[in-house]
């Protein structure tokens, strides 16, 4: 039996875009011969890591150092330009702000497209309907199309759909904090109750108390490179907060 959940090999992702510049500045560019207007950001550099299934990684470092990035990579979402990501389960779901609704549809209707597009059928879907609007807590406004929410209804409503439809592997990018104080302790029951049961997730965050209180083991980016990965999670935590402390 195969107890690996997440395997990365040698991860590369670099984002190149269009640098945008003031005129004067890309006249410059021009007579100094430099006509690229486009840059370069190295996001992901040789990244590599397994975790087991039902266990909880910590993705912790400063801004910037790839976090979310390497989320999106797990998630799918974006594809590594070098490198290896294989995923040992049935569904994967990404929980960040932001991310996954389709402005305008409705909330029950954006319900019903997470759980097809995580491979759950309709009957499913009607099984845990009420209990994910009601975790919610967004009352009637689940009948209104989405972009008419505040940030915060797309937080619980996002939060309530990943949690509910229970994919292998969780993936939770920073939204630890969201809601209200009620809405707040609830989803931290919630993500506990997920970490205690058999599911794995990889939860990115600031906090090195959560991060202490839930993960397993963690994984230290800086620059997009591997820092650190281990089940030490006080002792990497507390390097990466003393080397945050040199830093300022
Ligand atoms: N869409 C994008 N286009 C260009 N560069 C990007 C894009 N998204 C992220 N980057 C750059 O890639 C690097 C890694 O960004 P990423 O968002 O993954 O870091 P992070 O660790 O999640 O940061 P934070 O803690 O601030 O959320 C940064 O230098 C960032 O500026």
């Amino acid at each position: 039996m195969n107890d690996i959940a997440i395997k990365v090999e040698n991860l590369n992702l670099k984002y190149i875009f269009i640098n945008s510049m003031g005129v004067k500045k890309y006249i410059a560019n021009i007579l100094k011969k430099n006509k690229s207007r486009t840059k370069e950001v190295l996001a992901l550099t040789g990244v590599s890591f397994e975790l087991e299934k039902g266990k909880t990684l910590g993705i912790i470092g400063s801004n910037g150092s790839g976090k979310s990035t390497l989320l999106r990579v797990l998630a799918q979402l974006y594809t590594p330009d070098i490198g290896k990501v294989a995923l040992y389960s049935e569904s994967v779901a990404l929980l960040a702000l932001g991310t996954g609704f389709q402005p305008e549809l409705t909330g029950i209707e954006n319900i019903y497209l997470s759980g097809l597009l995580l491979g759950m059928s309709k009957e499913t879907i009607d099984k845990k309907i009420n209990e994910i609007v009601e975790f919610s807590g967004i009352g009637d406004f689940v009948n209104s199309p989405v972009k008419t929410y505040s940030s915060g209804m797309k937080a619980r409503l996002g939060f309530s759909i990943a949690t509910n439809i229970e994919p292998d592997i969780l993936l939770i990018d920073e939204i630890l904090g969201v809601g209200d104080e009620a809405f707040k302790k609830k989803s931290n029951n919630r993500i506990k109750e997920l970490i205690e049961s058999n599911k794995t997730v990889v939860l990115v965050s600031h906090s090195v108390a959560a991060i202490r209180e839930v993960c397993d083991c963690v994984l230290w980016l800086h620059k997009g490179e591997v820092v650190k990965f281990g089940d030490d999670v006080i002792g990497i935590t507390e390097e990466y907060r003393n080397c945050l402390r040199n830093s300022k």
